[in-house]
């Protein structure tokens, strides 16, 4: 048990007042417009790539949080430089991040907090320096699941100190005269990132890098494709027509100049809360075709009885309040699970979510801690071997907790929106992905958009 396992929840909901938020509920339809900040894994990916490049990139309107503030402190700590908005060059507006590249050196402690992008893409990096590189982070990084990245990083020829747990913290000390590349086989099964990590560094390697994956399905493949589409950006070369094998050419990595697009996921609570409360949420600048998982809301609403209109003013969500339940498989997009919980557990009809046995690495247990709250409020949520049940209840206010899960801390806030009294545990943890989730929530609701 730790401090955020969800089977710690303490019998009595009581915790302490300085630490809870009272999720307001919506007084009437909503007409809102929420301009969602940039995407995380768009933003991180983008770092990663342009540490590794020739020459400097701008990064145009990047998520600034908790998860990209701590990839651009780990990229400094190996070498390269992160200026963060303010940059006086001509084109580089305020919110723009500039690169610029450096030899990767090591010697360094790198603190991944609980960014699974952080913890999974940079030791792949750090085995190009020539000393090792500590990383840890929060109490509950230390349990996702991390052994494909280890045993990855020491075919790739690396020293991995992990103390025989293939989990934080350890230390990585790449080979002499940097990575020679071949063949890595790994079994991704517990998260596409471990793919993502080793084909980000593939064009640094001397022979180029094939990745094989062995083992049950890869859930979130479009955040592999995502990978390689940046790659692509960058001009790196990716042969990824065979499924489950992937091969990156060595070769030099371009500069990027590039317009991060908003956070679809990150969206989700936005457009849920029109479903929820009835009016119209629009997100502004949602593209016409993404590499984003999150692209998903817009059949998720729509079968959730919302009405579902992308054009070029960005992504108009209508509802009624009336919310239907759902069969669906997230496999793919297991990040919008704790939104779609908070919806079913308001909907009218019975649930099913499949495909996403992998959320209990998440930030915390995901399945746990979504039946444990939900129940916690009136509801009638069970675990399935691979996803949640969710039977229509009438829900009652209480302490929602959130097990340093900002998805949890957002989902905990849908539901507030319909039942009076639900006190979201430590709100600040959005800040993982959110600049000031309370800020546009409060914005929102009162209808003049974020
Ligand atoms: O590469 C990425 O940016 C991500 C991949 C996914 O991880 P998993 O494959 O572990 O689900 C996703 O859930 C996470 O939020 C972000
Ligand atoms: C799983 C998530 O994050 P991470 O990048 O830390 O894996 C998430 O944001 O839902």
């Amino acid at each position: 048990m730790t401090p955020n396992d969800p089977s710690s929840r303490p019998p009595s909901p009581v915790a302490d007042a300085g630490e809870l938020w009272a999720a307001p509920t919506a007084a009437g339809p909503l007409d809102a417009v929420v301009a969602v900040p940039g995407s995380k894994s768009l933003t991180n990916r983008y770092l990663v790539v342009a540490a590794l490049a020739e020459r400097p990139s701008l990064l145009r309107d990047p998520l600034v949080s908790r998860d990209t503030l701590l990839m651009a402190d780990a990229l400094r700590q190996l070498g390269a430089d992160v200026v963060e908005g303010g940059h006086a060059a001509e084109g580089v507006g305020p919110e723009d991040w500039v690169v610029r590249p450096g030899p990767v050196t090591g010697g360094s402690r790198i603190d991944c907090g609980l960014a699974g992008t952080v913890m999974r893409f940079l030791p792949p990096v750090a085995a190009l320096a020539d000393s090792p590189v500590e990383f840890d982070g929060d109490t509950r990084a230390r349990e996702r699941p991390m052994g494909a990245v280890v045993e990855a990083v020491r075919q790739l020829g690396a020293l991995v100190e992990d103390g025989g747990r293939g989990l934080l913290p350890f230390s990585v000390q790449g080979p002499a005269g940097g990575l020679r590349g071949g063949t890595v086989r790994i079994d991704a099964s517990a998260s596409s990132q471990f793919v993502s990590a080793l084909l980000l560094v593939g064009a640094r390697t001397r022979e180029g890098l094939e990745v094989v994956h062995e083992g049950p399905p890869i859930p979130s493949l479009p955040h592999i494709r995502m990978t390689v589409e940046v790659l692509r950006d960058a001009g790196v070369l990716v042969d990824d027509s065979t499924p489950g094998r992937w091969f990156v050419e060595a070769g030099e990595i371009n500069p990027l100049d590039v317009q991060v697009e908003p956070d679809l996921s990150n969206a989700g609570p936005f457009l849920a809360a029109a479903a929820v409360a009835g009016g119209r949420v629009r997100v502004p600048g949602w593209p016409q075709s993404t590499t984003q998982a999150g692209d998903v809301l817009r059949d998720v609403l729509d079968q959730m009885g919302a009405d579902v209109t992308l054009d070029r003013d960005g992504l108009l969500v209508e509802g009624t309040g009336e919310l239907y339940g759902v069969d669906l498989d997230l496999h793919e997009a297991g990040e919008l699970a704790p939104v779609v919980t908070a919806l079913a557990a308001l909907a009218s009809s019975p649930s099913r979510l499949r495909g996403i046995a992998h959320l209990r690495g998440h930030e915390t247990d995901r399945l746990k801690a979504l039946v444990t709250e939900v129940n916690s409020l009136g509801g009638r949520a069970e675990e399935t071997l691979d996803g949640l049940l969710l039977h229509p209840a009438p829900l009652h206010g209480g302490v929602f907790r959130t097990y340093a899960d900002h998805r949890m801390a957002t989902a905990g806030a849908v539901i507030g929106l319909r039942v009076e009294g639900v006190l979201v545990e430590d709100i600040a943890t959005t800040g993982k992905t959110l600049p000031d989730f309370p800020g546009m929530w409060a914005s929102m609701l009162a209808g003049v958009g974020a």
